[in-house]
């Protein structure tokens, strides 16, 4: 009997580090670990390597190929002998908000950035993570002789290879994806003239390497772009993703460029494009909320789903860690519309679910503005698997909502890409679909009334339009 090869993903995220072991042919999954993170924004990459060989113990025997999916944009520097030089700066570390406003004008403004890479630079940006390190740790600077990101460190330590991809490339802010090419130029403009060697950016099916024990290694990629590629989106599909970041995108043939900055305009993991707009409050504004009303996340879905629509009134703005949609990195969360008769551990529940909901809408609407068409929503993150979501998102987002079976969806698209590369076709492999839950569009006017209150009292309290 012939076995088919397996293949490994793995999502190194904020909070952990998942890994999937697949059927190269099927996607069928095998085997699964996982090992946590810490609670932080700026963080030492060797503890994704050990929750990389903790996530992963055991499970590798028999496999081929492995790819690494990771979060995006953080800033990992390392010295002429390897080592890094200084804690990465994750995407969620809001300290270079002031450098990201000053690259923007630098430059000569959005539009400019836009053409140039896609994207207007916020905090969560590489490139503006590389200012704030040139003008704070000048010292520490003058040492960084290669920046990688975080999948590009741990493919690097699995085949010693510097190499990244075009998805993960496009989120640094100096490199363009319509063009395929490195903005050397911006990187030294932000860097204080430092120019340090940048990973190579690898084909979509094109191999990093292989590790010592000859298991080849896919390019990689960003967490959000290697769930589009496990999703395998098409038109009129748009992702809501509800992980520590809530993020919205769908996939689209020509470079996106979005002069508000609302829309990044990143690469996707196929040679497509994938505009993209992120929050920096997703699932733990619901673990917050649950644990500032005494329950867990059992409990909080219970009192929200036992409130009416619209939570009587309460609207909150969950700019709990800051915020980038809008971007508002020094903002902290606001709860507003409270009355004796609506101050109610119902009506609280339900206002931490539809005010990090209705975030995203928003997101939503600016990605619709920028060209891409919603038919559907698909829904997945850690916090999809929430009643309460479920049941508000078809409201909010006014769309049929698609729940796919619960799954590491940025795993599974790392493995896909992995299987891809062992393969070497044209295409990835076409891996079997799940069976998903498919929620009917909610009640349009709640829906309408709810987006369009959080959009009053943001306005009425952070002046934005
Ligand atoms: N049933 C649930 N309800 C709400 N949130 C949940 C639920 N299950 C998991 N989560 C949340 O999902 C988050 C993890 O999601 P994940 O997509 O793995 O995040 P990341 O990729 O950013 O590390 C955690 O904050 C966790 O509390
Ligand atoms: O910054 C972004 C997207 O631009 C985030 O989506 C990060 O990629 C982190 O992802 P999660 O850990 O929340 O999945």
């Amino acid at each position: 009997m012939t076995t088919a090869p397996l293949v490994a993903g793995v999502d190194s995220s904020t909070q952990s580090t998942k890994v999937v072991v697949c059927d190269a042919s099927t996607g069928a999954v095998v085997r699964t670990g996982r090992a946590a993170h810490p609670d932080t924004t700026e963080v030492d990459p060797q503890v994704w390597w050990d929750a990389f060989t903790e996530a992963s113990a055991g499970l590798l025997d028999g496999v081929r190929a492995i790819g690494v999916g990771g979060q995006q944009h953080g800033m990992v520097t390392l010295d002429e002998a390897g080592n890094v030089v200084r804690p990465a700066l994750l995407w969620n570390d809001t300290r270079s908000g002031k450098a990201a406003d000053d690259l923007v004008a630098e430059l000569g403004g959005p539009h400019i950035w836009a053409d140039a890479v896609g994207s207007v630079p916020v905090a969560s940006f590489t490139v503006t993570k590389l200012r704030w390190m040139a003008e704070h740790e000048p010292e520490l600077a003058d040492r960084v002789t290669r920046i990688l990101l975080p999948h590009d460190w741990l493919t690097w330590k699995l085949t010693g290879e510097l190499v990244t991809d075009r998805g993960d490339a496009s989120g640094t802010g100096y490199f363009s994806p319509a063009k395929n090419a490195y903005r050397e130029d911006i990187l030294a403009t932000a860097f204080g003239g430092r120019a340090p060697e940048l990973p190579r950016v690898l084909g979509a099916r094109e191999a990093a390497g292989r590790t010592e024990s000859g298991i080849l290694v896919s390019a990689g990629t960003g967490d959000n772009m290697a769930a589009a590629l496990a999703l395998g989106l098409g038109e009129g599909d748009v992702v809501v993703s509800l992980g520590t970041s809530g993020t919205v995108f769908g996939v689209c043939e020509t470079a996106p460029a979005d002069p508000t900055g609302i829309v990044a305009g990143f690469a996707d993991a196929t040679g497509r494009f994938l505009p993209l707009a992120c929050t920096l409050n997703a699932a733990r504004v619901l673990t917050a909320t649950a644990t500032a009303l005494g329950t867990d996340l059992a409990g909080l879905d219970r009192l929200a789903l036992a409130a009416e629509p619209g939570a009587g009134g309460l609207t909150l703005l969950p700019y709990l860690d800051g915020e980038r949609t809008p971007n508002l990195p020094d903002a902290a969360g606001s709860l507003h519309g409270l009355r004796r008769a609506n101050m109610t551990l119902e009506n609280l529940a339900r206002a931490a679910v539809e005010g990090m909901l209705s975030g995203l809408a928003a997101a939503l609407d600016a990605l619709q503005d920028n060209g891409i068409i919603a038919r559907r929503i698909l829904l997945i993150g850690g916090a999809a698997q929430s009643g309460a979501v479920r049941a508000v998102a078809p409201i909010v987002f006014g769309l049929p909502v698609v729940v796919p079976e619960p799954a590491e969806h940025v795993a599974l698209g790392a493995a896909r890409q992995a299987a891809w590369a062992l393969a070497g076709t044209g295409e990835p492999p076409a891996w079997s679909e799940d069976k998903p839950q498919l929620l009917p569009a909610g009640d349009s006017t709640a829906g309408q009334e709810l987006r369009q209150r959080h959009l009053e009292i943001r306005e009425l309290v952070h002046h934005i339009q």
